[in-house]
């Protein structure tokens, strides 16, 4: 697998490390910051399989237009994607492979299977999302917060509520509240909230470094490889590639 790093912050820095901990061949890094590395996909000129793309929203165009040139498959972990990119990452999925998860941990596949048998179970309770990361981030709420917003949503009858401060009322028995926590060097919390009378129920998943992001990203580059065209994401593939990424490092 020649693989492509597009994006050379803190995630793309990790998945090469961890890549080639695996001796898994990174033919290429794209780092629009520059350096020793080409700033734009237009510039790479090595031999590429699949790219895995932890960028900007602001790139989307360019990861597409390789992906589509070179009819390879792309991994897409950027977050913060409006509707209307990620109704165009739908359209390409036409032409080829990508898979688009706004978590790639295995753990947060498992929260939102869990989500997908509880939340049916919950109408008494109030259901809140709380994220929290480090300093740096810069879209909030998180992409998996999101994620697992649409998650509840498709379940239950609830809409998401982000900013609480001009209302003066109390809660709605549809609301969905969502709350972002920046600071430090916190690598990612996710917990739901249902909140019922007298009682809590709390599902949290805690990332406990960046690896287990970059594991996630090069596991589905190798599961989604020889996939015919299609959108893939942490419930379609992770399901069968479970052997693939659940394992003890
Ligand atoms: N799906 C998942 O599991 C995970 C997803 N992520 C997501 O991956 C993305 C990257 O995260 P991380 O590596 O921590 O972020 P960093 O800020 O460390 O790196 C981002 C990279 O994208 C480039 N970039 C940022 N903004 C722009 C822009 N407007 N135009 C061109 N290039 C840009 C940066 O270049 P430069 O250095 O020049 O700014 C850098 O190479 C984020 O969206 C994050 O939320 C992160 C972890 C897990
Ligand atoms: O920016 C990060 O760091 C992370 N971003 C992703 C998100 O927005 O959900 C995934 C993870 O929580 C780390």
């Amino acid at each position: 697998m020649n693989l492509l790093i597009h994006g050379y912050g803190a995630m793309g820095q990790i998945v090469e490390e961890v890549a080639r901990t695996q001796n898994l061949n990174v033919t290429a890094i794209v780092s629009p910051a520059g350096g020793e590395h080409p700033v734009s996909l237009q510039d790479v000129e090595a031999e590429v399989d699949v790219v895995i793309d932890f960028s900007n929203p602001a790139l989307l165009d360019d990861v597409l237009a390789f992906g589509k040139a070179k009819q390879i498959p792309l991994v897409i972990a950027t977050t913060g994607f409006s509707e209307a990119e990620l109704a165009k990452i739908e359209a390409a999925s036409q032409e080829i492979p990508i898979f688009q998860s706004y978590n790639t941990s295995y753990g947060i596949a498992l929260l939102k299977q869990l989500l997908d048998q509880l939340v049916p179970l919950t109408l008494g309770y109030d259901i809140e999302v709380i994220e929290a990361h480090h300093r740096k981030k810069v879209d909030a709420p998180s992409g998996t917060a999101e994620l697992l917003a649409r998650a509840i949503e498709a379940k239950r009858d609830v809409t998401p509520v982000y900013d609480r401060t001009p209302r003066r009322e109390a809660r709605a028995a549809d609301e969905l509240g969502m709350h972002s926590v920046r600071g430090g060097t916190i690598f990612g919390e996710h917990t739901v909230l249902f909140a019922g009378d007298d009682e809590m129920l709390e599902l949290k998943h805690t990332a406990l470094s960046k690896r287990v992001f970059a594991n996630g990203a090069l596991a589905a580059a190798a599961t989604i490889l020889d996939r015919p065209a299609g959108l893939y994401n942490l419930t379609n593939l992770y399901e069968e590639a479970t052997h693939v990424t659940h394992k003890r490092l």
